[in-house]
């Protein structure tokens, strides 16, 4: 059901070793909600999304339907996908079939072939199945990563910069792809034009790994002091003509 509570965070933190990558995270997840998470480099997007996908030991609480997620188990990993944002740590099959059909073999589902067959045709890569994935461009990888998850019916997608290997007409067919998708989505990126482009609700991370904002992505946009303050708008200097001058700038494409 649409507005119900999917995913709660309470008070999250994690560190890799001595170094704070969340501090004290709060969020909450609707049913089939679209969330862009902004941050700049080193904000603490992607620990935020393997948190989410169980892959590391965080402090705090997680929960998933109201019932509180203790740790990784096979039940989970088939409900909350998640695309890195490098594909090559994902990519460990000869071909690109066998990588789709790696989760529905390791899942138990019987009608492999059918389901790698309507997804590739979904996904317009059905001349990719017999390659090797090593082989492909970083879009088609992202594609074919994203095909491998997509798959297996999973209820939460989390996207870590997806759309940074992809040139701009296959972006465009992901974020129109991505919009159509009636599934939970969290897409990771620190590029505005993308945020605004797929969805209404930011959060923003800070430098300090603490969320800033949480809300309406219109009233993100003309909020200049947290766009500044999380660094997802620069100054820099440059010439017009005959004069030079600095300002900030969002940059759109
Ligand atoms: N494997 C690791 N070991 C130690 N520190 C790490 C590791 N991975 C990330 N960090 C640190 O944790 C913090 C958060 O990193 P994270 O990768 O989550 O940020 P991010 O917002 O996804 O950045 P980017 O936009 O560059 O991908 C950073 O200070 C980073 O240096």
């Amino acid at each position: 059901m649409e507005n119900e509570e999917l995913i709660k965070l309470k008070n999250i933190s994690f560190k890799y070793e001595n170094n704070l990558a969340l501090d004290n995270i709060n969020l909450e997840v609707k049913e089939k909600e679209k969330i862009s998470l902004l941050g700049c480099n080193g904000s603490g997007k992607s620990t935020l999304l393997r948190v989410l996908a169980l892959l590391y030991k965080f402090k705090g609480e997680y929960f998933f339907k109201g019932k509180k997620v203790k740790k990784s188990n096979k039940e989970f990993r088939k409900k909350v996908g998640i695309l890195f944002q490098n594909p090559d740590a994902m990519i460990f099959n000869p071909t690109v079939f066998d990588e789709i059909a790696f989760s529905l073999k390791e899942f138990g589902f019987l009608d492999i072939e059918d389901r790698v067959l309507e997804i590739a045709k979904k996904f317009k890569i059905e001349h990719l199945l017999k390659k090797s994935p090593l082989e492909l461009s970083g879009g088609e990888k992202q594609k074919v990563m994203l095909a491998a998850i997509l798959v297996y019916g999973p209820k939460v997608l989390l996207l870590d910069e997806p759309t940074s290997a992809m040139d701009p007409r296959t972006t465009g067919w992901f974020l129109d792809f991505m919009i159509d998708l009636d599934i939970t989505t969290i897409l990771a990126t620190h590029d505005l034009s993308i945020a605004y482009e797929f969805s209404n609700r930011a959060v923003v991370m800070s430098e300090e790994h603490k969320i800033i904002y949480d809300g309406d992505m219109e009233e993100l946009m003309k909020d200049l002091d947290t766009l500044i303050k999380a660094n997802l708008i620069h100054k820099h200097r440059h010439k017009h003509k005959s004069f030079i001058h600095s300002h900030y700038h969002l940059h759109f494409q």
